[in-house]
């Protein structure tokens, strides 16, 4: 692998304590490089989510590190972490989690918002040409419910992509769509790779799918057990 990753987990791992201790993820050895579309499958429960929390700084592990860009996270204070999310890292998730009262345009404009590079029209010309990159320019000013299901979820890769995120990472991205909408969502995924030198790390439950990502990683009882694909 050339260079440094966008992401090196190193040992990493999550255990929950408490009334009924549980082993999220253990011994999770993994780098992301630019240019890279992984997926990440495995049985139900198994802990695919939590390895992509963890991948993308949502959830904190308990041991061994996880590195962006080459500098270790775990220990950074939370609001450093979150920077660090809202600055390189985009997510997506199988719920869109688009606001309701605000139009798709307002979405995507949120993360640039917090972070405060872009104002005014300038981030208001970046949003619309995001949304006009995943074909959605005729649906700009029109909010959630009116858009379909497919629609919503290219909403919310516009939002994820917002603030030009090194790596995107998406749970379930296909998980409530229909075929047609899938395919879609697959090839905005596999353009963003190879078009534009992202990162993109997917959960998925669909096999079909997960083959024609670049690599793929399974998960079973919380460890990683083998991987498909270049390194
Ligand atoms: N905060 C938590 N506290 C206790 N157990 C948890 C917690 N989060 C997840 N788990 C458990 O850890 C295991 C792994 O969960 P995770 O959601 O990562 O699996 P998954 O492979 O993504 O599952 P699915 O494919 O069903 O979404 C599951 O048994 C889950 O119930």
């Amino acid at each position: 692998m050339n260079g440094t990753p966008l992401i090196r987990a190193e040992n990493l791992g999550r255990v929950i304590t408490g009334e009924v201790p549980a082993t999220l993820i253990t011994g999770a050895d993994l780098a992301v490089a630019p240019g890279t579309f992984l997926a990440i499958t495995g049985p139900s429960g198994s802990g695919k989510s939590s390895l992509l929390y963890l991948l993308g700084l949502l959830d904190l592990p308990t041991t061994g590190e996880v590195y962006v860009e080459g500098r270790a996270t775990s220990r950074l204070p939370e609001d450093a972490r979150a920077a660090i999310r809202l600055e390189k890292l985009g997510f997506v998730f199988q719920f869109h989690f688009l606001l309701p009262e605000f139009t798709a345009l307002e979405n995507v404009l949120l993360p640039m918002r917090a972070l405060g590079r872009l104002t005014g029209a300038a981030m208001e010309a970046r949003g619309l040409a995001l949304l006009g990159s995943l074909g959605l320019e005729a649906h700009a000013r029109k909010r959630p419910d009116q858009l379909s299901g497919g629609q919503r979820q290219r909403v919310a890769i516009a939002r994820a992509l917002a603030n030009d995120p090194a790596v995107l990472l998406a749970d379930e991205p296909t998980g409530n769509l229909d075929t047609h909408s899938t395919e879609q969502v697959f090839a905005i995924l596999r353009r963003l790779v190879d078009a534009e030198k992202r990162a993109v790390v997917i959960v998925t439950h669909d096999l079909a799918l997960a083959a024609r990502a670049d690599r793929q990683v399974r998960v079973v009882d919380g460890r990683i057990v083998d991987e498909a694909g270049q390194a």
